[in-house]
C-alpha cells in the first residue's frame, strides 16, 4: 500500500475529520487521533476489504488493524465525527434508520483488552441503536435444577416480550434438541476459531464440552425488541458480569441434592457416566451460586408453580401484564443524507441534504449521545434521535438552546 496523500499528514491536525476521494467512487474520511489517522471508507473495488486503515505518522507506514464486532455492509459517504478520543462516530449517507448510526472504537477499555490478545492493532465496530433495551436475564443453576423448563414456560407464555439466547456448544445435539433453536452445534475446531476471532462474549468449558454465548446471540434478541435470556453456566454468568452487558443474575437452586440427582436421572438424557459427571460439578456450583456474590437473586425450585411465580415476579411480570414487545427504534423513519451541522457536548446536529418537509429546521436532526453504553463487540445502545424542530425553536441551534 502507498503512502499516505500528502495533504493527510500537511493538513490534518489532532481530532480533525475530513471527507476525501481517494478514486473517482466512494468517498473516505480520514480522523487523527494522536499520531494516527484512521482512514474509513471503502474505494470503488475495495469491497472486499474491511474499510479500515490506519496510517501511522510516526513509521510513515499504513496499517490494517484487525477488525472486531459486527462489520457494517460496505457503504458510500457517510459523516465521521470523533468522539473523547477512543470512537468514532459514522452516521451513514442514505441509509435507513435503524442502521445509519456506527461506532467505530479505537481507544476504548475493550480496545485495550484485546490488543494484548492481538499482535496487530485492533478496533471495533459497534452498531447504534436508538434507545433502550430492557437488562437481559442471566439464569445459572446445576444440571437438571429446572432452568430449562422454567424458560421454556416464560417463553410460551410471553413470546413477544422475551427471546432465548442461543449458545454454541460443542456437545451432542440430545434427541428432540433442533440446531439453531436450542444450541448451534459447532465442532470444537471451528468454535474455537470464532472464539478466536472475538465474536463470543463468553464461552467456558462445561461438563467436558465447550459452551459459549455469541455476541450475534444476544443482539438479534435485542434487535426484535425482545428481552434476552441466557442459560449459562456460573463461569459463564461470571464472565457476563465482568463484560459490557448489563444484565440481571438470576441462581436456581434444588431442595436438596437427592432430589437434584432424582430429576437428573429422571430426564433421561444422559449416560450413568455423564450423570456423575454433571453431580460431581453440582457441588461446585452450587457453592459458587451460593456465595460467590455474583448473583442478584437466588430461586428455590421446589414446588415448580411457585418458582415460575418468582421468576415472573423478578422479570418484573407481577401485576398487570403488558403483553408487548418493547421496540427501541423510533418512528422518524426518515433516510438521512448527512452533513454535520454541529457538534455540541454530546449532541450532534446533523443536517439532511435532502428532505420532504418544507421548513429548514424540519431537515436538522439531533443525535444524543448523552446516555450511551454498551459498546463493542456487542451494540451501543440509549441513542436519542430527534427532529431539531422538536426540541428547539426555529432559526437557533443546539448550542444556543443548551447555554
Ligand atoms: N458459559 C456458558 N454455559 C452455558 C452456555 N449454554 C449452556 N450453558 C451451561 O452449560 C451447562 C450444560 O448445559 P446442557 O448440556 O444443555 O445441560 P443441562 O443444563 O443439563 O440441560 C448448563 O449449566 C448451562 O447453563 C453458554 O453459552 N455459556
Ligand atoms: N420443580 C420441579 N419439580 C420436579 N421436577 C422438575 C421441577 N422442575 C423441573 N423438573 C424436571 O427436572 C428435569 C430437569 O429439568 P431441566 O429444565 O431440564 O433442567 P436444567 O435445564 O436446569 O438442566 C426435567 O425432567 C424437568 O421436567
Amino acid at each position: 500500500m502507498g503512502e499516505a496523500p500528502a495533504f493527510l499528514l500537511d493538513n490534518l491536525q489532532e481530532g480533525d475529520t475530513s471527507v476525501f476521494d481517494l478514486k473517482s467512487k466512494g468517498t473516505q474520511t480520514a480522523t487523527v487521533i494522536g499520531s494516527k489517522i484512521y482512514v474509513i471508507g471503502w474505494a470503488s473495488d475495495e469491497a472486499a476489504t474491511s474499510g479500515v486503515r490506519i496510517f501511522d505518522k510516526c513509521t510513515n507506514q499504513w496499517v490494517i488493524p484487525t477488525v472486531l464486532g459486527t462489520k457494517p455492509k460496505p457503504f458510500r459517504g457517510h459523516l465521521a465525527v470523533l468522539l473523547s478520543g477512543d470512537r468514532i462516530l459514522v452516521v451513514k449517507e442514505n441509509s435507513t434508520f435503524d442502521d445509519c448510526i456506527w461506532f467505530l472504537e479505537v481507544n476504548t477499555q475493550y480496545i485495550r483488552q484485546q490488543q494484548k490478545n492481538f499482535e496487530t492493532q485492533v478496533v471495533a465496530w459497534s452498531r447504534g441503536v436508538i434507545g433502550d433495551a430492557e437488562k437481559p436475564i442471566v439464569i445459572s443453576g446445576p444440571s437438571g435444577v429446572g432452568k430449562g423448563t422454567l424458560i421454556n414456560k416464560l417463553m410460551k407464555e410471553f413470546p413477544a416480550m422475551f427471546g432465548f439466547s442461543v449458545s454454541h456448544t460443542t456437545r451432542a445435539p440430545r434427541e428432540g434438541e433442533k440446531n439453531g433453536v436450542h444450541y448451534h452445534f459447532t465442532e470444537r475446531g471451528v468454535m474455537e476459531q470464532d472464539i478466536k476471532d472475538g465474536k463470543f462474549l463468553e464461552f467456558a468449558s462445561v461438563h467436558g464440552n465447550l459452551y459459549g454465548t455469541s455476541i450475534e446471540a444476544v443482539d438479534v434478541v435485542a434487535d426484535a425488541g425482545k428481552r434476552c435470556i441466557l442459560d449459562i453456566d456460573v463461569q459463564g454468568a461470571r464472565s457476563v458480569r465482568d463484560s459490557c452487558l448489563e444484565a440481571i443474575f438470576i441462581f436456581v437452586c434444588p431442595p436438596s441434592f437427592e432430589e437434584l440427582e432424582k430429576r437428573l436421572r429422571a430426564r433421561g438424557t444422559e449416560t450413568e457416566e455423564q450423570i456423575q459427571k454433571r453431580l460431581r460439578n453440582a457441588k461446585n456450583e452450587l457453592e459458587k451460586g451460593r456465595d460467590s456474590g455474583l448473583f442478584d437473586h437466588m430461586l428455590v425450585n421446589d414446588d415448580f408453580d411457585s418458582c415460575y411465580e418468582s421468576l415472573k415476579k423478578l422479570s418484573g411480570l407481577d401485576g398487570a401484564i403488558n403483553e408487548t414487545p418493547n421496540h427501541s427504534s423510533s418512528e422518524m423513519g426518515f433516510v438521512p443524507l448527512v452533513d454535520l451541522a454541529s457538534k455540541s457536548g454530546e449532541k450532534i446536529l446533523i443536517k439532511c441534504k435532502t428532505g420532504v418537509q418544507e421548513k429548514a429546521s424540519q431537515n436538522m436532526v439531533v443525535l444524543d449521545l448523552s446516555s450511551i453504553k454498551g459498546g463493542a463487540p456487542a451494540r451501543t445502545r440509549g441513542l436519542n434521535m430527534y427532529h431539531a424542530e422538536d426540541s428547539i425553536p426555529n432559526g437557533s441551534t443546539v448550542d444556543e438552546k443548551q447555554s
